[in-house]
């Protein structure tokens, strides 16, 4: 079979970076094989994720700033991906593709009341702006395809949990927790059609947003669930968190910075009082652990679906804290990172939209409906080429 070396790139909901990852893959859906040859990651500086974060509020963006920071990321994603071939010894030559999952600025799957508020999701980083930067085709903008189809426009990745984890022996729930939590479920023995998928609710993002706060902008996590650790967890805060809408909204759905960023952190300080800051950060976490393993029960342990394993990747299983209330929440199943499985928690989704992108440029569909809520299943992603060279080498190829 036909390899190819391709790009994938992860900007996620945590607003910390950029992570790139160089692999060499082949074949498609259930035949599809990846490896990582090489990756970069880099960290947002602090203005950048500052005046990022403003984009993503209705109250503080504004469409001067969307439309420059739009182009502004695109050649930032383009810098990288030149780092990255310097740094593995690379050509743009040597690569067929990049793909871009983009920067999630506004997420709204439900839409609003008026007549033109239809169901919407941004993701910027323009895709010529990057072609053009690196010489070669960028695919990307991949949500709105499933939102056409009438889905959520996420999670996204279930599609690529399916390959990488489905199981004749054990139910899988493949947890990521990045600035989002959100679950891909593969029952044991399942087919693609079995597989649901959701967003569980916060994952880190509370958790940064309070750390930001308390230290003065200093620290924007929990850098190995320390300040967690000197906390302690308190119960009426976790309970009145626990009441959030939100976490009993049956699946599929999806959410952002737009239910758990910073308008919704100023309640939770609110609500807070004068709890020691150490505890706000302890309850924050208990808490995301919480809306984790409860979504199991009411979710996915239903209608006889059992489930055997848990495997969590996302910046968030870098946090013992957070690991350790998850698995008090779970006594009975076995929990795994990522790792377990030879994959990195970091990488999983650049990796993730690497496979998605291969597929759009092979024209096979690259979504599960029963994970997204789409009506069919679709082909997602759009393709930019700004040069005959980067167009002659994807369309030389019939990726058949
Ligand atoms: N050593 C660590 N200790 C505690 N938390 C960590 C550690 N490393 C990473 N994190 C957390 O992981 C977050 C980044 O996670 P990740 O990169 O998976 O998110 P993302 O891809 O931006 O989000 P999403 O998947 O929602 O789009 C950081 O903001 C931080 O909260
Ligand atoms: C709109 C958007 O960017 N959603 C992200 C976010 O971050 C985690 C969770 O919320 C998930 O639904 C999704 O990302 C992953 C990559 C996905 O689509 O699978």
């Amino acid at each position: 079979m036909e390899k190819h070396l391709g790009i994938g790139l992860m900007s996620g909901t945590s607003l910390d970076g950029i992570d790139a990852v160089l692999v060499e893959i082949s074949g498609k859906y259930t035949e599809t094989k990846v490896n990582v040859i090489d990756s970069l990651s880099f960290s947002f500086p602090k203005e950048l994720r500052e005046e990022l974060k403003e984009l993503c509020s209705p109250l503080t963006a504004s469409l001067e700033n969307i439309c420059s920071m739009n182009m502004y990321l695109g050649k930032e994603m383009g810098k990288i991906v030149n780092d990255l071939l310097v740094k593995a010894n690379k050509q743009k030559e040597d690569v067929l593709y990049i793909s871009s999952h983009g920067q999630t600025i506004y997420h709204n799957p439900a839409g609003g009341k008026r007549l033109t508020a239809v169901p919407g999701t941004l993701q910027i980083g323009d895709l010529s702006v990057l072609s053009e930067v690196t010489g070669i085709t960028a695919v990307g903008d991949f949500r709105t395809a499933d939102m056409a189809a009438g889905g959520q426009g996420a999670p996204l990745v279930s599609f690529v949990d399916y390959i990488l984890f489905k199981s004749e022996k054990y139910s899988r729930a493949i947890q990521n927790i990045g600035g989002i939590g959100n679950v891909t479920y593969l029952p044991k023995d399942g087919t693609d059609k079995d597989v649901q998928s959701f967003d569980t609710g916060p994952g880190n993002m509370v958790i940064d947003e309070v750390v930001t706060r308390i230290s003065n902008g200093k620290e924007n996590y929990d850098k190995d669930g320390k300040l967690a650790f000197q906390g302690n967890i308190n119960t009426k805060l976790l309970n009145k968190l626990l009441d959030h809408p939100y976490l009993v909204i049956e699946p599929p759905k999806t959410t952002g910075r737009e239910l758990f960023g910073a308008d919704f952190v100023d309640k939770v300080i609110h609500m807070a009082g004068d709890l020691p800051s150490e505890d706000i950060v302890s309850t924050v976490t208990a808490w995301s652990a919480r809306t984790i393993a409860d979504s199991y029960q009411r979710f996915l342990e239903v209608d006889g679906n059992n489930l055997d394993e848990v495997i969590i990747g996302g910046g968030g299983s870098y946090n013992p804290f957070l690991m350790k209330q998850i698995k008090e929440n779970l006594p009975e199943k076995n929990v795994y990172t990522h790792e377990h499985f030879g994959i990195s928690s970091d990488l999983k989704e650049a990796v993730a939209f690497a496979v998605l992108g291969y597929h759009c440029l092979q024209g096979q569909y690259n979504q599960s409906p029963s994970a997204t809520g789409a009506k069919n299943p679709v082909i997602m992603g759009k393709v930019a080429y700004t040069q005959p060279g980067a167009y002659k080498r994807v369309f030389s190829w019939r990726g058949n």
